[in-house]
């Protein structure tokens, strides 16, 4: 078989340099565009370069409609503004889209649900193994357990992190959710600060830590009477994100159109 040809979105990011190396170091795909931000001062500039390795010769473009013509698949760890714009075009050409951008609107996931007609869209707030098999554990362990145990999620990351919670939080949150068999919008404590009043029972809770350069780190904690759980992943590479969003994009090509998640990809679906 062919070759998996692959646009990377946000070429010039933290993620999007991850995924140019993750490609150039795994067999079955080739890095066949690099989309920036139009107006961006990288582009023009080599992707392999911009990431640390010798030139390859693919130069950073504003224009995804052009360079989706040649493409099997998108890898988008973007802003959100940006992955509205790129599915559209990837339905429109028929191309695997694999999501990693966190901080999407309720608004936003709607966009692009309705897309998944015709798009084969995988989407996850965290692409990583660990993580994925963390929240089939969360799932389990809210399932155990009574609301006599409170749940809160913590986690830290770099300094230069734009949303909160992480993407891979609500993830957390929403396994921990499904769990208890519970919507997790109106089960949600969200920036506590000031007089709060005390916790609400049946409340999953969220605190974001911001600072350095760390990768990424998540714990779930069950609070309950004179005993703790915790359950912790950490990331110590940004390569673990950008090798799971290979899997996903070559699991997916094929596939028929549809939303599909990491849980999906890893076969945790039904854990
Ligand atoms: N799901 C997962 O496993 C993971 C998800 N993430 C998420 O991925 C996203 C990116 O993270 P990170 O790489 O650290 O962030 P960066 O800010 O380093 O990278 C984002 C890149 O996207 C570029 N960009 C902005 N607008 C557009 C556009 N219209 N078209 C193409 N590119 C654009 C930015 O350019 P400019 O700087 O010029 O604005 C920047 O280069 C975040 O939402 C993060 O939470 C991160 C790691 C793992
Ligand atoms: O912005 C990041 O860096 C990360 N974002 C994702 C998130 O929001 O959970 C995944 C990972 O933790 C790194």
């Amino acid at each position: 078989m062919s070759e998996m040809r692959l646009i990377v979105a946000g070429a010039g990011g933290r993620m999007g340099r991850a995924l140019t190396r993750a490609i150039s170091e795994t067999k079955g795909v080739v890095l066949t565009g690099a989309l920036e931000a139009p107006g961006s001062e990288l582009l023009g500039q080599d992707a392999g370069v911009l990431a640390g390795l010798p030139a390859n010769g693919v130069l950073l473009s504003g224009d995804l409609w052009k360079l989706s013509a040649n493409a099997d698949g998108i890898l988008d760890f973007t802003v959100p503004a940006a992955t509205l714009a790129n599915v559209a075009i990837a339905a429109q050409r028929g191309i695997v889209h694999v999501i990693g951008t966190t901080g999407l609107s309720s608004s936003d996931n709607a966009v692009i649900q309705s897309v998944t007609r015709q798009a084969i869209v995988v989407k996850s707030g965290n692409m990583s193994l660990g993580v994925n098999l963390l929240a089939a554990l969360t799932k389990r362990v809210a399932q155990s357990l009574g609301d006599n145990f409170d749940i809160e999620i913590v986690e830290m990351h770099h300094r230069a992190k734009i949303d909160a919670p992480s993407g891979t939080a609500l993830l957390l949150g929403e396994a921990a959710a499904a769990g208890r068999k519970v919507d997790l919008e109106t089960h949600s404590a969200r920036g506590r600060d000031g007089l709060t009043g005390a916790r609400k029972t049946g409340d999953i809770g969220f605190a974001s830590l911001r600072g350095g350069t760390v990768t990424g780190d998540h714990s779930v904690i069950f609070a309950g009477p004179y005993e703790r759980i915790e359950l912790s992943h950490r990331a110590e590479d940004r390569m673990i994100f950008a090798h799971g969003a290979l899997k996903a994009a070559m699991w997916a090509h094929g596939k028929t159109p549809g939303l599909y998640s990491m849980m999906d990809v890893l076969g945790l679906a039904d854990f």
